[in-house]
């Protein structure tokens, strides 16, 4: 691996600007050769708009776009050298699995002999073997998703863009195929953007992750670094399974830093922090709402003192009985600070130990 990655996407201060409102303001973003960059956020953030700027399927209002170091802010989509992926897998339902993945080596006159050899290639890439008669609809969603991602390997783009690929499978199915796509693209060694609102999938599958708000980036960075120092209150609510815990600062003033107007601030803790202790032991008194048995964990939902909720992570099992009184406490670096007003994180430097 080199020091430094070598930008392949780059984005400058691209604005898409729809009449009805919406679409992305002031997008800088560079994104590494052979890289898995995820486009993160929740319904209407701007992520699909984004890839279509990529794509060429929409035009920015401003700024510039540029693929392996050139400028392709105008150009169409078949000029950029990509493939894209959607949600809807976008297959010819009248062709064969063999016929759709080899459509667009024929419409370019690819020679039948590499097209076949190509066509081998990415049916045993994709495990789609034996199943290159079959029509669309004799296939499962799985099946389906594969053949699109066939057809996007044999284009040979350096390129991939992924819109939602998964979200027509189920969960379980979800999982599997995330594997298989995070493999292949580590094999091919292709340059991926994949957009979802998942973050759960985002978090597995990224190197880097655009977390987008209203239009905006709100943070970006590797999966690590958005979970363990979000940017933003809505960052640190967003990322996490439970997200992280928010509450306002006097809800814990026991743990409130000395020097700020407690007004203005929102205290965040994950889940896995929060230890869970017999009344009376712990700094902040709480009640047990109700919990779930996960296997390896249990989630306990709590409630303050000041009727704000909190969730507790547990390692194994733990039957605290709702409505039974608790206290909790967690490590002083475990608390993040956010500004009330903008949501920005605030580095507030941790209390020497005992004081
Ligand atoms: N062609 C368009 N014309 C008008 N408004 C649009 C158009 N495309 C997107 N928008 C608006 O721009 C905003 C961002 O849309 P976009 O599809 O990029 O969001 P998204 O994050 O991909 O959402 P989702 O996860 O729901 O697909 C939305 O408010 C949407 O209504």
């Amino acid at each position: 691996m080199t020091a430094r990655a070598e930008s392949f996407v780059r984005l400058d201060q691209v604005t898409r600007a729809f009449p009805g409102g919406g679409g992305v303001s002031d997008l800088s973003i560079t994104i590494p050769r052979g890289s898995f960059t995820v486009l993160l956020g929740p319904s209407g953030c701007g992520k699909s708009t984004t890839l279509r700027l990529i794509a060429g399927l929409e035009t920015p209002d401003q700024g510039r776009i540029e693929i392996d170091g050139r400028e392709v802010t105008a150009l169409a989509p078949s000029a950029r050298g990509l493939s894209v992926v959607f949600q809807s897998y976008a297959l010819f339902p009248h062709l064969s699995v063999a016929e759709n993945i080899v459509f667009g080596l024929k419409v370019r006159r690819v020679p039948k002999v590499e097209r076949t050899r190509k066509l081998k290639e990415a049916l045993a890439l994709t495990g789609l073997e034996g199943l290159d008669d079959r029509k669309p609809a004799e296939l499962s969603g799985g099946q389906r998703q594969r053949v699109a991602l066939a057809r996007a390997i044999v284009a040979d783009h350096p390129l991939c863009l992924m819109d939602e690929p998964l979200s027509n499978l189920d969960a379980k199915l979800r999982h599997g195929v995330r594997q298989e796509i995070r493999a292949l693209q580590r094999r091919l060694g292709m340059t991926v953007i994949y957009v979802t609102h998942d973050q759960t999938e985002a978090m597995g599958m990224a190197d880097h992750v655009i977390l987008m708000r209203a239009g905006r980036i709100e943070q970006q960075g590797a999966p690590v670094a958005l979970y363990e120092e979000p940017a933003t209150a809505f960052a640190a609510s967003f990322i996490g399974t439970p997200p992280m815990t928010l509450v306002p600062a006097a809800a814990v003033s026991i743990l409130a830093p000395a020097g700020y107007v407690q007004e203005r601030l929102t205290a965040g803790v994950r889940s896995e922090a929060v230890r869970l202790l017999p009344t009376g032991v712990g700094p902040l008194p709480a009640t047990v709402v109700a919990s779930e048995f996960l296997g390896a964990e249990t989630f306990v939902y709590l409630r303050l003192a000041g009727g704000e909720t909190l969730t507790a992570r547990i390692p194994g099992r733990a039957e605290p009985v709702p409505g039974a009184a608790v206290s909790v406490r967690w490590p002083e670096e475990a608390t993040h600070w956010f500004d009330c007003e903008t949501g920005r994180r605030i580095a507030i430097p941790h209390m020497a130990e005992g004081s």
